[in-house]
Protein backbone atom coordinates (compact mmCIF):
# COMPACT_ATOMS: atom_id res chain seq x y z
CA UNK A 1 0.00 0.00 0.00
CA UNK A 2 1.17 3.57 -0.60
CA UNK A 3 0.50 5.49 1.95
CA UNK A 4 1.16 9.61 2.52
CA UNK A 5 3.62 10.55 4.12
CA UNK A 6 3.71 14.42 3.68
CA UNK A 7 1.78 16.76 2.17
CA UNK A 8 2.33 20.53 2.36
CA UNK A 9 1.87 23.63 0.72
CA UNK A 10 3.48 25.97 -1.46
CA UNK A 11 2.63 29.86 -1.95
CA UNK A 12 4.31 31.26 -4.84
CA UNK A 13 4.00 34.72 -6.74
CA UNK A 14 5.75 34.44 -10.36
CA UNK A 15 3.92 37.73 -11.29
CA UNK A 16 0.33 36.44 -9.54
CA UNK A 17 -0.10 34.50 -6.25
CA UNK A 18 -0.49 30.98 -6.72
CA UNK A 19 -1.08 28.40 -4.23
CA UNK A 20 -0.02 24.78 -4.93
CA UNK A 21 -0.27 21.46 -2.52
CA UNK A 22 2.32 18.69 -2.89
CA UNK A 23 1.63 15.50 -1.12
CA UNK A 24 4.03 12.79 -1.30
CA UNK A 25 3.74 9.31 -0.70
CA UNK A 26 5.70 6.38 1.19
CA UNK A 27 7.57 5.40 -1.96
CA UNK A 28 8.59 8.67 -2.67
CA UNK A 29 5.96 9.39 -5.41
CA UNK A 30 4.95 12.98 -5.87
CA UNK A 31 1.74 14.77 -6.81
CA UNK A 32 0.40 18.57 -7.09
CA UNK A 33 -2.68 19.88 -6.34
CA UNK A 34 -3.69 23.46 -7.68
CA UNK A 35 -5.12 25.45 -4.57
CA UNK A 36 -5.60 29.00 -5.19
CA UNK A 37 -8.56 31.09 -4.64
CA UNK A 38 -7.83 34.82 -6.69
CA UNK A 39 -7.83 37.58 -3.61
CA UNK A 40 -8.56 34.75 -0.33
CA UNK A 41 -5.50 32.39 -1.15
CA UNK A 42 -4.23 32.05 2.42
CA UNK A 43 -7.42 31.07 3.63
CA UNK A 44 -7.31 28.05 1.72
CA UNK A 45 -3.82 27.84 2.54
CA UNK A 46 -4.57 27.75 5.83
CA UNK A 47 -7.28 25.28 5.57
CA UNK A 48 -4.83 22.88 4.37
CA UNK A 49 -2.02 23.12 6.30
CA UNK A 50 -4.03 23.89 9.84
CA UNK A 51 -6.87 21.63 8.48
CA UNK A 52 -6.75 19.45 6.31
CA UNK A 53 -3.04 17.77 6.08
CA UNK A 54 -3.31 16.56 9.94
CA UNK A 55 -5.87 14.28 8.04
CA UNK A 56 -3.80 13.16 5.18
CA UNK A 57 -1.02 11.38 6.54
CA UNK A 58 -1.01 7.97 6.63
CA UNK A 59 -3.59 7.48 4.52
CA UNK A 60 -3.76 5.17 1.43
CA UNK A 61 -2.86 7.78 -1.12
CA UNK A 62 -5.01 5.48 -3.98
CA UNK A 63 -7.90 5.98 -2.03
CA UNK A 64 -9.23 8.94 -3.98
CA UNK A 65 -12.86 8.47 -3.80
CA UNK A 66 -12.61 7.75 0.02
CA UNK A 67 -10.58 10.49 0.94
CA UNK A 68 -12.82 13.14 -1.04
CA UNK A 69 -16.15 11.89 1.05
CA UNK A 70 -13.90 12.04 3.89
CA UNK A 71 -13.03 15.38 3.55
CA UNK A 72 -16.65 16.93 2.18
CA UNK A 73 -18.98 14.71 4.66
CA UNK A 74 -16.39 15.24 7.32
CA UNK A 75 -15.98 18.46 7.55
CA UNK A 76 -19.81 18.71 8.25
CA UNK A 77 -19.47 22.13 6.95
CA UNK A 78 -20.44 21.58 3.33
CA UNK A 79 -19.25 23.22 0.23
CA UNK A 80 -18.08 26.76 -0.19
CA UNK A 81 -15.12 27.93 -2.16
CA UNK A 82 -12.73 27.74 0.11
CA UNK A 83 -13.42 23.98 1.43
CA UNK A 84 -13.81 22.65 -2.23
CA UNK A 85 -10.67 24.45 -3.22
CA UNK A 86 -9.01 22.33 -0.34
CA UNK A 87 -10.32 19.49 -1.29
CA UNK A 88 -10.00 19.62 -5.10
CA UNK A 89 -6.20 20.38 -4.47
CA UNK A 90 -6.25 16.99 -2.42
CA UNK A 91 -7.72 15.65 -5.48
CA UNK A 92 -5.80 16.39 -8.13
CA UNK A 93 -2.46 15.59 -6.21
CA UNK A 94 -3.55 11.86 -5.68
CA UNK A 95 -4.83 11.91 -9.43
CA UNK A 96 -1.64 13.25 -10.34
CA UNK A 97 0.57 9.91 -7.90
CA UNK A 98 -2.13 7.11 -9.25
CA UNK A 99 -0.96 8.29 -12.86
CA UNK A 100 2.48 8.14 -11.99
CA UNK A 101 2.00 5.02 -10.14
CA UNK A 102 0.40 3.41 -13.58
CA UNK A 103 2.85 4.99 -15.64
CA UNK A 104 0.11 7.11 -17.48
CA UNK A 105 -1.06 10.52 -18.36
CA UNK A 106 -3.91 11.06 -16.11
CA UNK A 107 -6.41 10.80 -19.34
CA UNK A 108 -6.19 7.49 -19.55
CA UNK A 109 -7.09 6.47 -16.35
CA UNK A 110 -10.13 8.56 -16.84
CA UNK A 111 -11.16 5.99 -19.96
CA UNK A 112 -8.51 7.63 -22.60
CA UNK A 113 -8.56 10.09 -25.34
CA UNK A 114 -12.21 11.11 -26.49
CA UNK A 115 -10.94 13.93 -29.10
CA UNK A 116 -7.73 14.76 -30.67
CA UNK A 117 -7.13 17.73 -28.70
CA UNK A 118 -9.32 20.36 -26.19
CA UNK A 119 -10.50 23.20 -28.67
CA UNK A 120 -9.61 26.77 -26.55
CA UNK A 121 -10.39 30.26 -27.10
CA UNK A 122 -8.38 33.34 -26.24
CA UNK A 123 -9.29 36.09 -24.39
CA UNK A 124 -9.16 39.29 -27.19
CA UNK A 125 -9.51 42.36 -25.73
CA UNK A 126 -8.47 46.56 -26.44
CA UNK A 127 -9.59 49.91 -24.71
CA UNK A 128 -12.22 50.11 -28.07
CA UNK A 129 -13.55 48.34 -30.97
CA UNK A 130 -10.85 48.65 -33.22
CA UNK A 131 -8.12 48.00 -30.64
CA UNK A 132 -10.27 44.29 -29.71
CA UNK A 133 -10.73 43.42 -33.09
CA UNK A 134 -7.46 43.82 -34.10
CA UNK A 135 -6.08 41.23 -31.29
CA UNK A 136 -8.59 38.91 -32.20
CA UNK A 137 -7.36 38.72 -35.78
CA UNK A 138 -3.49 38.42 -34.09
CA UNK A 139 -5.61 35.25 -32.03
CA UNK A 140 -6.95 33.94 -35.49
CA UNK A 141 -4.07 34.35 -37.30
CA UNK A 142 -2.19 32.30 -34.49
CA UNK A 143 -4.50 28.92 -35.77
CA UNK A 144 -7.33 30.07 -32.42
CA UNK A 145 -10.65 28.47 -33.55
CA UNK A 146 -12.77 30.41 -31.00
CA UNK A 147 -11.98 33.90 -29.51
CA UNK A 148 -13.79 35.66 -26.64
CA UNK A 149 -14.10 39.33 -27.02
CA UNK A 150 -14.18 42.24 -24.29
CA UNK A 151 -13.82 45.94 -25.36
CA UNK A 152 -13.35 49.04 -23.13
CA UNK A 153 -17.10 50.88 -22.44
CA UNK A 154 -17.03 54.59 -23.90
CA UNK A 155 -17.68 56.29 -20.87
CA UNK A 156 -16.35 53.92 -18.75
CA UNK A 157 -13.14 54.40 -17.11
CA UNK A 158 -12.45 51.03 -16.53
CA UNK A 159 -14.50 47.37 -17.43
CA UNK A 160 -13.69 43.73 -16.74
CA UNK A 161 -11.63 41.87 -19.30
CA UNK A 162 -10.06 44.98 -20.58
CA UNK A 163 -5.94 45.09 -19.71
CA UNK A 164 -3.27 47.75 -20.04
CA UNK A 165 -1.36 44.43 -22.49
CA UNK A 166 -2.92 42.98 -24.73
CA UNK A 167 -1.83 39.24 -24.27
CA UNK A 168 -1.59 38.74 -20.16
CA UNK A 169 -4.82 39.93 -18.69
CA UNK A 170 -4.31 40.14 -14.75
CA UNK A 171 -7.24 41.54 -12.91
CA UNK A 172 -6.16 41.27 -9.33
CA UNK A 173 -3.76 44.31 -9.51
CA UNK A 174 -3.81 46.21 -5.78
CA UNK A 175 -2.92 45.69 -2.55
CA UNK A 176 -6.61 47.05 -1.92
CA UNK A 177 -9.24 46.81 -4.03
CA UNK A 178 -9.86 49.19 -6.73
CA UNK A 179 -13.03 50.84 -6.82
CA UNK A 180 -14.06 51.05 -10.75
CA UNK A 181 -18.02 52.57 -11.84
CA UNK A 182 -20.29 50.50 -14.21
CA UNK A 183 -23.23 51.14 -16.12
CA UNK A 184 -25.02 48.93 -17.55
CA UNK A 185 -26.94 50.81 -20.02
CA UNK A 186 -23.18 52.47 -21.40
CA UNK A 187 -21.98 48.61 -21.84
CA UNK A 188 -25.21 47.46 -23.32
CA UNK A 189 -24.80 49.71 -26.54
CA UNK A 190 -21.58 48.98 -26.96
CA UNK A 191 -21.71 45.28 -27.13
CA UNK A 192 -23.76 44.70 -30.21
CA UNK A 193 -22.02 47.04 -32.96
CA UNK A 194 -18.92 45.15 -31.29
CA UNK A 195 -19.58 42.08 -32.53
CA UNK A 196 -21.28 43.40 -35.52
CA UNK A 197 -17.87 44.93 -36.63
CA UNK A 198 -15.90 41.90 -35.52
CA UNK A 199 -17.94 39.38 -37.97
CA UNK A 200 -17.10 41.77 -40.70
CA UNK A 201 -13.46 41.62 -39.83
CA UNK A 202 -13.41 37.73 -38.78
CA UNK A 203 -15.95 36.09 -40.63
CA UNK A 204 -18.06 32.96 -39.83
CA UNK A 205 -15.02 30.42 -39.59
CA UNK A 206 -14.49 31.69 -36.07
CA UNK A 207 -16.02 30.83 -33.00
CA UNK A 208 -16.97 34.01 -30.98
CA UNK A 209 -18.09 34.44 -27.13
CA UNK A 210 -18.60 37.23 -24.61
CA UNK A 211 -18.12 37.42 -20.95
CA UNK A 212 -21.09 39.51 -19.40
CA UNK A 213 -19.43 38.72 -15.82
CA UNK A 214 -22.40 38.89 -13.77
CA UNK A 215 -23.46 42.64 -14.76
CA UNK A 216 -26.90 42.03 -16.53
CA UNK A 217 -30.27 41.62 -14.64
CA UNK A 218 -31.88 38.37 -15.79
CA UNK A 219 -34.67 40.71 -18.73
CA UNK A 220 -31.41 42.75 -19.57
CA UNK A 221 -29.22 39.44 -20.24
CA UNK A 222 -32.43 38.24 -22.36
CA UNK A 223 -32.35 41.57 -24.10
CA UNK A 224 -28.53 41.63 -25.30
CA UNK A 225 -28.55 37.59 -25.97
CA UNK A 226 -31.90 38.68 -28.59
CA UNK A 227 -29.29 41.45 -29.74
CA UNK A 228 -26.26 39.08 -30.56
CA UNK A 229 -28.39 36.71 -32.19
CA UNK A 230 -27.71 37.30 -35.77
CA UNK A 231 -24.00 37.04 -34.79
CA UNK A 232 -24.38 33.77 -33.76
CA UNK A 233 -21.76 33.77 -30.52
CA UNK A 234 -20.88 30.54 -29.81
CA UNK A 235 -21.71 31.59 -25.94
CA UNK A 236 -22.79 33.87 -23.28
CA UNK A 237 -21.01 34.01 -20.69
CA UNK A 238 -22.04 34.92 -16.99
CA UNK A 239 -25.12 36.69 -18.46
CA UNK A 240 -26.77 37.40 -14.81
CA UNK A 241 -25.37 36.34 -11.22
CA UNK A 242 -26.09 32.64 -10.58
CA UNK A 243 -26.75 32.61 -7.29
CA UNK A 244 -30.75 32.13 -8.20
CA UNK A 245 -30.50 29.38 -10.36
CA UNK A 246 -34.16 30.07 -11.57
CA UNK A 247 -33.42 33.44 -12.82
CA UNK A 248 -31.84 31.89 -15.92
CA UNK A 249 -35.62 31.03 -17.01
CA UNK A 250 -35.98 34.27 -17.79
CA UNK A 251 -33.25 34.81 -19.75
CA UNK A 252 -33.73 31.40 -21.86
CA UNK A 253 -37.45 32.64 -22.42
CA UNK A 254 -36.01 35.59 -24.79
CA UNK A 255 -33.13 34.34 -26.45
CA UNK A 256 -31.16 31.65 -28.45
CA UNK A 257 -27.98 32.75 -28.07
CA UNK A 258 -26.32 29.82 -25.66
CA UNK A 259 -25.57 30.34 -22.06
CA UNK A 260 -22.41 29.59 -20.39
CA UNK A 261 -22.40 30.00 -16.74
CA UNK A 262 -20.28 28.79 -13.30
CA UNK A 263 -16.82 29.33 -13.35
CA UNK A 264 -17.64 31.01 -9.34
CA UNK A 265 -19.37 27.80 -8.53
CA UNK A 266 -17.98 25.27 -6.36
CA UNK A 267 -20.13 21.85 -6.52
CA UNK A 268 -22.70 20.03 -8.67
CA UNK A 269 -25.30 22.06 -6.11
CA UNK A 270 -24.87 24.98 -7.39
CA UNK A 271 -25.40 23.82 -11.04
CA UNK A 272 -27.99 21.29 -10.64
CA UNK A 273 -31.37 23.35 -11.49
CA UNK A 274 -29.67 25.23 -14.33
CA UNK A 275 -28.37 21.57 -15.70
CA UNK A 276 -31.91 19.68 -15.17
CA UNK A 277 -33.96 22.39 -16.87
CA UNK A 278 -31.54 22.96 -19.15
CA UNK A 279 -31.32 26.53 -18.61
CA UNK A 280 -27.77 26.92 -19.45
CA UNK A 281 -25.82 25.15 -23.08
CA UNK A 282 -22.54 25.36 -21.27
CA UNK A 283 -20.97 24.90 -17.61
CA UNK A 284 -17.63 26.33 -16.75
CA UNK A 285 -16.50 25.03 -13.00
CA UNK A 286 -13.28 24.26 -13.45
CA UNK A 287 -11.00 21.68 -11.39
CA UNK A 288 -9.51 23.83 -8.54
CA UNK A 289 -13.13 25.57 -7.63
CA UNK A 290 -15.04 22.43 -8.25
CA UNK A 291 -13.91 19.87 -6.01
CA UNK A 292 -11.17 18.12 -7.92
CA UNK A 293 -11.50 16.00 -10.93
CA UNK A 294 -13.40 13.24 -8.77
CA UNK A 295 -16.59 16.27 -8.54
CA UNK A 296 -16.45 17.28 -12.03
CA UNK A 297 -16.51 14.19 -13.60
CA UNK A 298 -19.51 14.05 -11.44
CA UNK A 299 -20.99 17.23 -12.67
CA UNK A 300 -20.51 16.24 -16.40
CA UNK A 301 -22.46 13.07 -16.19
CA UNK A 302 -24.92 15.06 -15.15
CA UNK A 303 -24.40 17.48 -17.45
CA UNK A 304 -23.99 15.05 -20.15
CA UNK A 305 -28.05 14.08 -19.46
CA UNK A 306 -28.95 17.13 -20.73
CA UNK A 307 -26.74 17.85 -23.72
CA UNK A 308 -25.21 20.60 -21.61
CA UNK A 309 -21.28 20.86 -22.49
CA UNK A 310 -17.84 21.63 -20.33
CA UNK A 311 -16.63 24.94 -20.95
CA UNK A 312 -13.89 25.31 -18.21
CA UNK A 313 -12.73 28.47 -16.46
CA UNK A 314 -9.47 29.04 -17.66
CA UNK A 315 -7.81 32.68 -16.66
CA UNK A 316 -4.37 32.97 -15.06
CA UNK A 317 -5.63 32.50 -11.43
CA UNK A 318 -6.24 28.80 -12.61
CA UNK A 319 -2.38 27.42 -12.00
CA UNK A 320 -0.82 25.19 -14.85
CA UNK A 321 -1.37 22.55 -12.44
CA UNK A 322 -5.56 23.36 -12.80
CA UNK A 323 -5.13 23.95 -16.39
CA UNK A 324 -3.28 20.31 -17.26
CA UNK A 325 -6.14 18.47 -14.32
CA UNK A 326 -8.57 20.44 -16.76
CA UNK A 327 -6.96 19.30 -19.76
CA UNK A 328 -7.12 15.53 -19.30
CA UNK A 329 -10.51 16.06 -17.82
CA UNK A 330 -11.19 17.79 -21.10
CA UNK A 331 -9.60 15.12 -23.30
CA UNK A 332 -11.66 12.32 -21.91
CA UNK A 333 -15.42 13.49 -20.99
CA UNK A 334 -17.96 12.65 -23.73
CA UNK A 335 -19.57 16.22 -23.25
CA UNK A 336 -16.40 18.60 -23.55
CA UNK A 337 -17.18 21.87 -25.55
CA UNK A 338 -14.31 24.23 -24.81
CA UNK A 339 -11.48 25.25 -22.87
CA UNK A 340 -10.40 29.14 -21.75
CA UNK A 341 -7.02 29.34 -22.42
CA UNK A 342 -5.50 32.86 -20.60
CA UNK A 343 -1.74 32.52 -21.16
CA UNK A 344 0.09 32.50 -18.35
CA UNK A 345 3.23 34.80 -18.21
CA UNK A 346 6.80 33.35 -18.72
CA UNK A 347 8.24 33.40 -14.64
CA UNK A 348 4.82 31.88 -14.09
CA UNK A 349 5.53 28.72 -16.64
CA UNK A 350 9.26 28.64 -15.44
CA UNK A 351 8.24 27.88 -12.08
CA UNK A 352 5.63 25.34 -12.87
CA UNK A 353 7.12 23.28 -16.15
CA UNK A 354 4.69 21.35 -17.86
CA UNK A 355 3.76 19.25 -20.44
CA UNK A 356 0.31 20.89 -22.06
CA UNK A 357 0.89 22.46 -25.53
CA UNK A 358 -0.72 24.41 -28.09
CA UNK A 359 -1.36 23.48 -31.59
CA UNK A 360 -4.09 24.55 -34.67
CA UNK A 361 -6.20 26.27 -31.52
CA UNK A 362 -6.08 23.10 -29.62
CA UNK A 363 -4.25 21.96 -26.23
CA UNK A 364 -3.17 18.83 -25.70
CA UNK A 365 -2.04 17.56 -21.44
CA UNK A 366 0.83 15.66 -23.20
CA UNK A 367 1.57 12.28 -22.72
CA UNK A 368 3.95 12.48 -19.61
CA UNK A 369 2.72 10.20 -16.41
CA UNK A 370 -0.38 12.14 -13.82
CA UNK A 371 -0.53 15.49 -14.71
CA UNK A 372 2.54 16.35 -16.43
CA UNK A 373 3.38 19.58 -14.67
CA UNK A 374 6.01 19.90 -11.67
CA UNK A 375 7.26 22.81 -10.02
CA UNK A 376 10.46 24.07 -9.52
CA UNK A 377 10.53 24.58 -5.54
CA UNK A 378 13.48 26.87 -5.38
CA UNK A 379 12.44 29.30 -8.22
CA UNK A 380 8.84 29.30 -6.68
CA UNK A 381 10.42 30.25 -3.48
CA UNK A 382 12.01 33.83 -5.13
CA UNK A 383 8.68 34.91 -5.57
CA UNK A 384 7.26 35.68 -2.38
CA UNK A 385 2.98 35.96 -1.78
CA UNK A 386 2.04 39.65 -2.83
CA UNK A 387 -1.87 40.75 -1.69
CA UNK A 388 -3.98 41.16 -4.84
CA UNK A 389 -7.86 42.05 -4.85
CA UNK A 390 -9.95 41.73 -7.50
CA UNK A 391 -11.62 45.04 -8.18
CA UNK A 392 -14.91 46.02 -6.64
CA UNK A 393 -17.34 47.81 -8.48
CA UNK A 394 -20.25 50.85 -7.98
CA UNK A 395 -22.79 52.20 -9.93
CA UNK A 396 -22.39 55.96 -10.97
CA UNK A 397 -24.76 56.91 -7.67
CA UNK A 398 -22.16 55.17 -6.05
CA UNK A 399 -23.99 51.64 -5.25
CA UNK A 400 -21.91 48.45 -4.59
CA UNK A 401 -22.52 46.24 -7.78
CA UNK A 402 -21.43 43.08 -9.16
CA UNK A 403 -17.89 42.90 -10.46
O1 LIG B 1 -13.88 34.25 -17.63
C1 LIG B 1 -12.90 34.68 -17.10
O2 LIG B 1 -11.76 34.43 -17.43
C2 LIG B 1 -13.12 35.65 -15.98
O3 LIG B 1 -14.40 35.85 -15.63
C3 LIG B 1 -12.01 35.69 -15.02
O4 LIG B 1 -11.01 36.50 -15.56
C4 LIG B 1 -12.31 36.12 -13.60
O5 LIG B 1 -12.59 37.48 -13.53
C5 LIG B 1 -11.11 35.80 -12.76
O6 LIG B 1 -10.76 34.48 -12.94
C6 LIG B 1 -11.39 36.09 -11.29
O7 LIG B 1 -10.41 35.53 -10.50
MG1 LIG C 1 -15.75 34.80 -16.93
Amino acid sequence: MSRIKSARVIITCPGRNFVTLLIETSDGVTGLGDATLNGRELAVASYLSEHVVPMLIGRDAHRIEDVWQFLYKGAYWRRGPVTMAAIAAVDMALWDIKGKVAGLPLYQLLGGASREGCMVYGHANGRDIEETIDNALHYKEQGYRAIRLQSGVPGLAATYGVSKDRYFYEPADADLPTESLWSTEKYMRSVPPLFQKARDALGWDVHLLHDVHHRCTPIEAGRLGKELEPFRLFWLEDATPAENQAAFRVIRQHTTTPLAVGEVFNTIWDAKQLIEEQLIDYIRMTVVHGGGITHLRRVASLADLYQVRTGCHGATDLSPVCMAAALHFGLSVPNFGIQEYMRHTDETDAVFPHAYRLADGMLHPGDAPGLGVTIDEALAARYEYKRAYLPVARLEDGTVFSW
